[in-house]
C-alpha cells in the first residue's frame, strides 16, 4: 500500500506534486493543523506529517498517529513538535535547516530599518494625510553596533548583510569559533558586553531551555539606553511583559517583533506602543524560502517513506539513499546481535560495549549503534525502533560505548557486542555474508558459523560424545524439525555452545527435557526478526 502523508499547515503545491511524483498519497488540509480535534481524529491514518509551525504536534496527537513514521518540519524552528514524544514512538523528525534563513535574515534587516525610521508609523501618517514631517527622526544604521544573539545559519547571514550596511558587529553564541568569527567579519564576545554596546540587538538562536527569556528585565537593564531590538527567532526568547517595560520607560527606543509568546498573536501589550514593528511571523515568507522549503521537506519524507533514507533528522543519524540498501544487511545483522543478548540476559543491563571491527568501523556506525540498541531492549518494550532505542537506553542508565578498530580477523569487518550487568559479562559477534544474511560467528569468545533464522534455540553444554545426537533426538521427538546446526566449543572437553536454527517455534516441554539433561546447562528458544530464509 502506498505511504499516504498529510500536510497540516499551508505549504507550496510544488510539495503535493514530490509527494504525487513519489508514489505517495497525500492530502492537503492546510487549516487543520490549527484544528486539534479535527486533527487527533485523523492522524491515525497516516504515516507522514508535513508541517510549518502552526501545527502543534504534542504528545497527545503523537500517541493518537499510531501509523506515524515521519513529521516534517517545513522549516527550521521544531519547538512546535514533541521530539522527545516522537522519538519515544519511534517517530523520525526532520526540518530543512537552510531553506529559508536568507529570508528570515533579510526581514530581521527589513524590521532594523522599518524601526531605525519608524517606517509603518510614518506611512499610517503620511496616507492619512497629515504630512508629519517633523514627527519622525530617524537614527543611521551606519557605524551602529549590531549585537547578534545566535550566530548560526541565520546570524551569520545577518551578519554579513550588516557587515555590508556599515555595522560593527558583535556576537554572543557558545558555539561560535575564532575562526569563524574572523571569517565573518564579527567579533565574539560574551552576553554582558554585547548587551553593554549594542545599538541594535538581534536575536537568532533556537528556543531552548538555556534561551528562553534571554532578553528579561534583568538583561534588558544592562542594555544601552535607546537600544533598540529584533525578534525574528522565537518569542519565548524575550520575557515580552518585561519589553513592553523597557519600551514604556524609554529604556529601550524600539523594537522590531515577528514572533510572540503566544501565536497568533491577536492581542498583545506590543501592538499599544510606539516605536513597535510588528509582522505576524512572517520571517520565512517570501516566495523563494516557501518553495525551497516546501520541495525539501517533500523530498526528504519521500525518501525516507519509499527507501528508507534519513537526511536531516534531529533524532536520527543521516542514511544516504545509496548507503541504504548497503547499509541494511549490517542494520539487521547489529539489531539481532542485540536481540541474542536482550532474550538471553535476565537482569538488568549496565554497559553496552559496541565494537566495529575492519570495514564495518567504515560504515555508518551512529545508525548501526541504534540498530544494536532497539534489538538489546525490545524483548523488554516491544515498541521500539532505531529512532526510540537511544533514548530508552538513555532513560534505562545504561551507558554506552563504541569502540572502531582495522581488520583483525578473517572477516573483512564484524561487529561485537559486550554488555555488562551487575552478575556478568556477556559478548557476541557476527557478521554478514555475500548472501546478505547476518551470521554468529563468535559467542563468549567461542567461535562457530551459525545463520540466524527467525527461530533458533540456543544450548550451553559441557562438551561429551553424543551431543548432536541428544539434541536431535528430542528436537525429533517434539516434532523440531533442524535447519541448522553449528557447534563450537572453547576447548575439546570444556564449555561449548549449540546453535540450531530450526523451523518454528519449540515448545516447552522440549526444553524442559532438553534441561533435565546433564550435559545440559541451559537451553533457550530465541526469535530473531530475519524474515524467512
Ligand atoms: N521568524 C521566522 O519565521 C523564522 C524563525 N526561525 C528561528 O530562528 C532560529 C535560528 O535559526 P538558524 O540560524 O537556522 O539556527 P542555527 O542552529 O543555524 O543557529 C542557531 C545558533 O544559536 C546558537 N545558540 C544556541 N544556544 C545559544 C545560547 N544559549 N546563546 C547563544 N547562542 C546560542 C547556536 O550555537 C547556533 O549557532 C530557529 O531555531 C527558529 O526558531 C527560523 C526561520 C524562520
Ligand atoms: O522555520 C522556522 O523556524 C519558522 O519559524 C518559520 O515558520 P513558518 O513555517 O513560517 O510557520
Amino acid at each position: 500500500m502506498a505511504p499516504r502523508v498529510l500536510v497540516s499547515d499551508k505549504l507550496s503545491p510544488t510539495a503535493i506534486q514530490i509527494f504525487r511524483d513519489r508514489g505517495i498519497e497525500v492530502d492537503y488540509l492546510p487549516d487543520v493543523g490549527k484544528d486539534k480535534e479535527k486533527l487527533l481524529e485523523i492522524i491515525g491514518q497516516y504515516d507522514g506529517l508535513a508541517v510549518r509551525s502552526a501545527t502543534k504536534v504534542t504528545e497527545k496527537l503523537i500517541k493518537a498517529a499510531k501509523n506515524l513514521k515521519v513529521i516534517g518540519r517545513a522549516g527550521i524552528g521544531v519547538d512546535n513538535i514533541d521530539i522527545h514524544a516522537a522519538s519515544r514512538r519511534g517517530i523520525i523528525v526532520m526540518n530543512t535547516p537552510f531553506g529559508n534563513s536568507i529570508t528570515t535574515a533579510e526581514h530581521a534587516i527589513a524590521l532594523m530599518f522599518a524601526v531605525a525610521r519608524q517606517l509603518p508609523e510614518a506611512d499610517q501618517s503620511t496616507r492619512a494625510g497629515k504630512w508629519e514631517k517633523n514627527r519622525f527622526m530617524g537614527v543611521e544604521i551606519t557605524g551602529k553596533v549590531l549585537g547578534i544573539i545566535g550566530c548560526g545559519n541565520i546570524g551569520a547571514v545577518v551578519a554579513s548583510r550588516a557587515v555590508g550596511l556599515k555595522m560593527h558587529v558583535l556576537a554572543f553564541d557558545p558555539f561560535l569559533s575564532e575562526a569563524r568569527a574572523q571569517e565573518l567579519g564579527v567579533r565574539k564576545v560574551e552576553l554582558d558586553e554585547l548587551l553593554a554596546k549594542a545599538d541594535f540587538i538581534t536575536l537568532h538562536t533556537p528556543l531552548t531551555d538555556k534561551t528562553r527569556g534571554i532578553l528579561n528585565a534583568e538583561t534588558l537593564a544592562r542594555t544601552k539606553p535607546g537600544v533598540r531590538i529584533i525578534n525574528c527567532a522565537r518569542g519565548e526568547l524575550i520575557v515580552e511583559k518585561d519589553l513592553v517595560e523597557a519600551l514604556k520607560s524609554g529604556h529601550v527606543a524600539g523594537a522590531g517583533i515577528d514572533v510572540y509568546e503566544k501565536e497568533p498573536a491577536t492581542d498583545s501589550a506590543l501592538f499599544d506602543l510606539p516605536n513597535v514593528v510588528c509582522t505576524p511571523h512572517l520571517g520565512a515568507s517570501t516566495t523563494e524560502a516557501q518553495e525551497n522549503v516546501a520541495r525539501q521537506v517533500a523530498e526528504q519524507m519521500s525518501e525516507y517513506l519509499t527507501k528508507g533514507a534519513v537526511s536531516n533528522a534531529i533524532n536520527m543519524p543521516p542514511i544516504t539513499a545509496e548507503e541504504a540498501p548497503r547499509l541494511r544487511p549490517f542494520i539487521k545483522l547489529a539489531e539481532v546481535l542485540g536481540a541474542f543478548v536482550g532474550q538471553v540476559t535476565d537482569e538488568p543491563i549496565q554497559e553496552v560495549e559496541i565494537l566495529f571491527d575492519g570495514s564495518t568501523a567504515a560504515m555508518n556506525t551512529r545508525a548501526l549503534m541504534s540498530a544494536a540498541l532497539a534489538g538489546l531492549i525490545r524483548p523488554q518494550v516491544a515498541d521500539v525502533n532505531m529512532v526510540s532505542a537511544p533514548i530508552m537506553v538513555k532513560e534505562r542508565g545504561i551507558i554506552v560505548s563504541e569502540v572502531k578498530r582495522d581488520k583483525s580477523g578473517i572477516f573483512d569487518g564484524y561487529i561485537k557486542l559486550t554488555v555488562r550487568t551487575s552478575l556478568r559479562e556477556r559478548t557476541i559477534a557476527g557478521t554478514c555474508f555475500s548472501d546478505g544474511r547476518p551470521r554468529f560467528i563468535q559467542i563468549k569468545g567461542i567461535n562457530l558459523d551459525a545463520e540466524v533464522g527467525p527461530n533458533m534455540l540456543y544450548v550451553t553444554n559441557v562438551d561429551v560424545p553424543g551431543m548432536i545426537g541428544l539434541l536431535g533426538t528430542i528436537c525429533g521427538k517434539h516434532q523440531v524439525n533442524i535447519a541448522n546446526f553449528a557447534l563450537g566449543r572453547n576447548r575439546p572437553g570444556g564449555d561449548a555452545i549449540a546453535m540450531l536454527y530450526i523451523d518454528g517455534p519449540i515448545p516447552q516441554a522440549a526444553i524442559d527435557e532438553l534441561v533435565a539433561q546433564e550435559s545440559i546447562k541451559d537451553a533457550r528458544p530465541l526469535e530473531f526478526n530475519v524474515g524467512d530464509a
